[in-house]
């Protein structure tokens, strides 16, 4: 195979040409009822409509008064009627009166303080309200969390519950968003057999499937499986250019190395565009990326571990560039519960338990299990160190960065 694309590049630059590709081929967006705005990437503005609160109301059950007729020791005023949530009846608080008053509920015209039920006392048509009353108390000012015009919400974030329920409060009934991408995941190796069904020898389960299955759906994608590719190349060629002329992404798993039946960079490159194949990173080396008719293609190495790898580290980056998500995801950094060597040059992915001490550090304890088929030590971990380039030499304490799989 001729080599007209970058080969074994440094992680910074293979980042960098996913999020160019992927921001290059930006999904289009669609104006969709809140319900199928969550997880997904905000394409405009949200400029608020209206306040909130839109009105002046109590924050507590009680009673609506003026601050003024209040006195020292406390003092009884007339109970002159109720304002409970829902309908503001317009009846004011005139001198010496106050109103019954619920959560929620408008504060009545003359109204500028709610004593709650707990410190009133009533006797008959009137109540005893003690001193000591702060002015304003218990009242919810009209536009105290937003004011009309405010940008409440910024394109390319992402859109968690607490953001969808915030349009909602707005009454907003729908939001642009970007497109998800749909996305293809194939495995790929005539060792690999379904679970379930008995091994002969020189075979193992296929586990990447759902590895992979469950990493996209973690991010809210609905990912479609297709018939697990065997090690021949004219049915490997078909397979893959039948997803690539469907759907925007397609994931491979396996076959991108240096073997034999490693098939899927040729064909890559025979009918569709390779960006990048092999990142100097541990594990995950042989990863290929590319285009092929109106799909990104990601050809992921076969090791499981170098599957979770890919896909924390540049999978997830390259979707989210398809779909506008500028906002970064959190990064998190934490202390080696244990010291790391490290002799080779490239980027490390080292699997780990996060958990945090008492003393509210963040500690990783790496897991002593290296090889990159070993599976076991992923399900024990929940958070991968990232190891910089070079020879490295942590000890126990160092902050590292980590990324938090589960
Ligand atoms: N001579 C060289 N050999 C290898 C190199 C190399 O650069 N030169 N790279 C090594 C590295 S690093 C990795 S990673 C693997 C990647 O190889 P492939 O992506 O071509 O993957 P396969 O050979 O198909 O499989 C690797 C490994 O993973 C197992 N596998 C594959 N698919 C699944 C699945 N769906 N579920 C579970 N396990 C799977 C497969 O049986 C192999 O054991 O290559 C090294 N070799
Ligand atoms: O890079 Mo391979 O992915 O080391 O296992």
């Amino acid at each position: 195979m001729t080599h007209e694309f970058p080969s074994r590049l440094r992680f910074d630059d293979a980042l960098a040409i996913v999020r160019e590709v992927g921001a290059r081929h930006r999904l289009e967006t669609e104006t969709v009822p809140l319900r199928h705005c969550h997880g997904r990437a905000l394409a405009a503005d949200v400029v608020a409509p209206i306040a909130l609160p839109p009105f002046d109301n109590s924050a507590m059950d009680g009673f609506a008064v003026r601050h003024a007729d209040l006195a020292g020791e406390g003092v009884w005023l007339a109970l002159a009627g109720e304002q409970f949530a829902g309908v503001a009846t317009g009846q004011p608080v005139a001198t010496g009166q106050c109103l019954r008053i619920t959560t929620g509920a408008p504060m009545p015209r003359g109204a500028d303080t709610v004593v709650i039920k707990e410190d009133a006392k009533v006797s008959g048509d009137t109540v005893w309200i003690p001193g000591g009353i702060a002015r304003g108390a218990h009242v919810r000012a009209a536009g105290e969390d937003v004011t009309a015009g405010d940008t409440v919400l910024h394109a390319g974030e992402r859109l968690s519950p607490a953001r969808v329920s915030l349009a909602a409060s707005l009454g907003l009934p729908a939001l642009t968003v970007s497109r998800r991408p749909t996305v293809a995941v194939f495995t790929s190796g005539d060792e690999l057999v379904e679970p379930g069904l008995p091994l002969q020898p020189g075979q193992i389960h296929d586990s990447n499937r759902e590895l992979l299955m469950g990493l996209l759906r973690a991010e809210g994608l609905e990912p479609t499986a297709w018939p697990r590719l065997p090690d021949e190349p004219r049915q490997v060629e078909v397979a893959l250019r039948d997803a690539a002329c469907a759907f925007d992404l397609v994931i491979t798993c396996g076959a991108v190395s240096a073997g034999e039946k490693d098939h899927i960079p040729d064909v890559l490159q025979r009918f569709g565009e390779v960006h990048f194949w092999k990142v100097m990173m541990k594990p995950g080396m042989p990863l290929l990326f590319g285009s092929m008719d109106r799909c990104r293609f990601l050809g992921l190495p076969g090791n499981p571990v170098s599957v979770l790898a890919t896909w924390l580290a540049l999978g997830r980056p390259l979707v989210d560039a398809m779909q506008g998500l500028e906002e970064s995801r959190p990064s998190w950094r934490a202390r080696l519960a244990a010291p790391i060597e490290k002799p080779h040059a490239r980027r490390e992915f080292q699997r780990a338990r996060l958990s945090a001490s008492d003393d509210g550090v963040l500690w990783a304890d790496p897991n002593p299990a290296t090889g990159s088929n070993r599976l076991r030590a992923v399900a024990d971990s929940n958070a991968l160190i990232v190891v910089p380039e070079g020879p490295q030499s942590l000890a126990a304490g160092s902050a590292v960065e980590v990324l938090v799989y589960a």
